[in-house]
């Protein structure tokens, strides 16, 4: 689903009525019918209020389409003046319709009182500053008819900004949001969830794929993720998945490796080997179908020319969970990156995590070894040692930052948290799974086992990380429906079945 904000329904708007020669006034009575096939059939006493722009356009022309099928409809017009052309043209329609219409905020309470659904279009993606006068008056009346009235939202509840989610001032409270063309960025503000309510997208009468060169951001949905499946052969072999390299644990952290190998071998790996400290036992009774490579950590260069030939045989390399930053580590790791191209002369694709991240983030010159070849994915705060924006500053411009993060670096960004995003600096993804129910301590480690095993599968670094994201997110918003903790090892157990669910439902 294509994820956009205010300046990018401008842009398809354009597109439409310009290059696709749609008139807008269709595109409005588009929105309009896709919008009223929402509404409940039983209900029959309708308020509408509109604004003066094409939000409150949509608002006339839904009030006809109900009209027109025999419901009680009355329309509160907040201002004739200035109207937008489309606005204008269905204002004068539901005037000559005999719909009635309202005009005195003294009015209002009554019409409140007499209806039982409210429809607002009063603002959309043109709000431009902050509310205040008699639309903030309005806006909180229809607060306060809330609490025994069903409210609609026409696009964006009126007064949240479709690109940040802020509230500019107030805005209603829907409990439904019925959006148009886009899943609207500002949604994604957790701030702003009591505000949505339950969240439609709906079509206008543009295919996707006729619209879709416009931008390159999307909110990650099942079908997206079913189409980037890669059917397996018939006769393929365990060569065909992946060979995958795993630096991950260390003494008093050996759980986390265990963590990233049996996630990368539950997704589906070919051959998983861990790079684990020789007294490390504890792997094989976790994960038996792993491999391990014991390092003497003692005396690192006397495992770093065997290393070697483990990393020519591999096809990815995961590293960072649970390795710490210890000289040892950061030779292991330097090592890890320092070869391009594996024996059959394929990149070798990178997974860098936890430590690995911290690692990067003190030793710059690194980056110029992982260029196009690697997925990150630092949490917020790793994000922020490695970008040197605060949290604060990260969290109140993600897109852009991201973005400019992983165009400058030439890699992959995965950045964890709600609605985890994933851009390659042009093309963005958006997470829609995940929960807070699973935020406890080995969760990155599972995402980061789940995204090397579908790297090893040959999914694409974009896809495998958007892939890996929605599955480990989906797996806890299942499971919340029948417990209250999510940990690893639940999300582990349930990949199998919810990768069969999601590519072949
Ligand atoms: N392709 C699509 O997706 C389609 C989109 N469609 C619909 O169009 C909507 C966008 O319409 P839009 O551009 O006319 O803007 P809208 O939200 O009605 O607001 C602008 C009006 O509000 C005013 N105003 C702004 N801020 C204000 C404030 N703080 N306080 C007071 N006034 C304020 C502003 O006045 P101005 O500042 O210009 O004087 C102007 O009059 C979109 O959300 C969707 O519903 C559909 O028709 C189908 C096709
Ligand atoms: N509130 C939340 N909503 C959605 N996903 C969440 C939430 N809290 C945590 N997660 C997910 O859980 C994982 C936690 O990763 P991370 O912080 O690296 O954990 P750890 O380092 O303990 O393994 C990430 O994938 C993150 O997106
Ligand atoms: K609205």
């Amino acid at each position: 689903m294509l994820l956009g904000g205010n300046k990018t329904t401008r842009k398809i708007d354009n597109f439409a009525i310009n290059n696709l020669k749609i008139p807008s006034i269709v595109l409005m009575e588009n929105a309009a019918i896709s919008f009223v096939k929402h509404i409940d059939e039983n209900e029959d006493n309708f308020l509408i209020i509109c604004g003066k722009g094409n939000n409150g356009g949509d608002g006339y022309a839904i009030a006809r389409q109900l009209f027109s099928k025999g419901k009680n409809v009355k329309i509160f017009c907040i201002s004739n003046e200035n109207m937008s052309n489309d606005c204008m043209i269905n204002y004068e329609i539901c005037k000559n319709m005999g719909i009635e219409i309202f005009y005195k905020i003294e009015e209002l309470d009554k019409l409140f009182f007499e209806c039982n659904v409210v429809i607002e279009g009063i603002f959309g993606t043109g709000l431009n500053s902050e509310i205040k006068g008699i639309y903030q008056e309005i806006i909180q009346k229809i607060n306060t008819a809330s609490n025994n009235k069903k409210v609609y939202s026409i696009d964006i509840p009126s007064g949240i900004n479709g690109d940040t989610g802020e509230i500019m001032g107030i805005s209603v409270k829907a409990d439904i949001t019925i959006s148009f063309v886009t899943y609207k960025k500002g949604f994604l503000n957790s701030k702003i969830k009591d505000f949505l309510g339950k969240i439609i997208i709906e079509n206008i009468g543009l295919n996707e794929t006729s619209i879709n060169h416009l931008l390159k951001e999307y909110y990650l949905t099942p079908d997206m993720i079913k189409s980037f499946r890669i059917k397996r052969n018939e006769d393929s072999h365990k060569g065909d998945f992946g060979k995958v390299l795993i630096f991950a644990g260390s003494s008093g952290f050996y759980g986390a490796g265990n963590i990233v190998a049996k996630s990368c071998v539950r997704t589906g790996a070919g051959l998983t080997t861990v790079i684990t400290d020789k007294n490390n036992f504890s792997l094989n009774v976790f994960v038996p179908e792993a491999m391990s490579f014991p390092i003497n950590f003692d005396n690192i260069n006397e495992n770093l020319e065997k290393l070697e030939n483990e990393i020519l045989n591999s096809d990815v390399i995961a590293i960072g969970p649970g390795i710490g930053k210890s000289e040892q580590a950061f030779l292991i790791f330097e090592k890890l990156i320092s070869i391009k191209k594996n024996n059959k002369g394929n990149t070798i694709k990178l997974i860098l995590d936890a430590d690995a991240l911290n690692l990067l983030s003190e030793n710059r010159k690194l980056f110029e070894k992982i260029r196009n070849r690697s997925i990150l994915t630092p949490h917020l705060v790793e994000f922020s040692r490695l970008t040197g924006f605060s949290t604060d500053e990260i969290n109140k411009n993600r897109f852009e930052i991201t973005k400019n993060f992983a165009k400058k670096y030439e890699i992959i960004l995965l950045l964890k948290g709600k609605n985890t995003i994933i851009t390659n600096g042009e093309e963005l993804f958006a997470n829609s799974t995940g929960n807070s129910h699973m935020a406890n301590g080995g969760m990155g480690d599972c995402l980061t086992g789940i995204i090397c095993s579908l790297v090893g599968q040959k999914y694409d670094l974009m896809k495998s990380a958007g892939i890996g994201a929605y599955l480990h997110g989906k797996i806890a918003d299942e499971l919340v429906k029948k417990q209250y903790i999510v940990n690893a090892s639940h999300i582990i157990e349930n990949i199998s079945e919810c990768i069969l669910n999601i590519f072949q439902n």
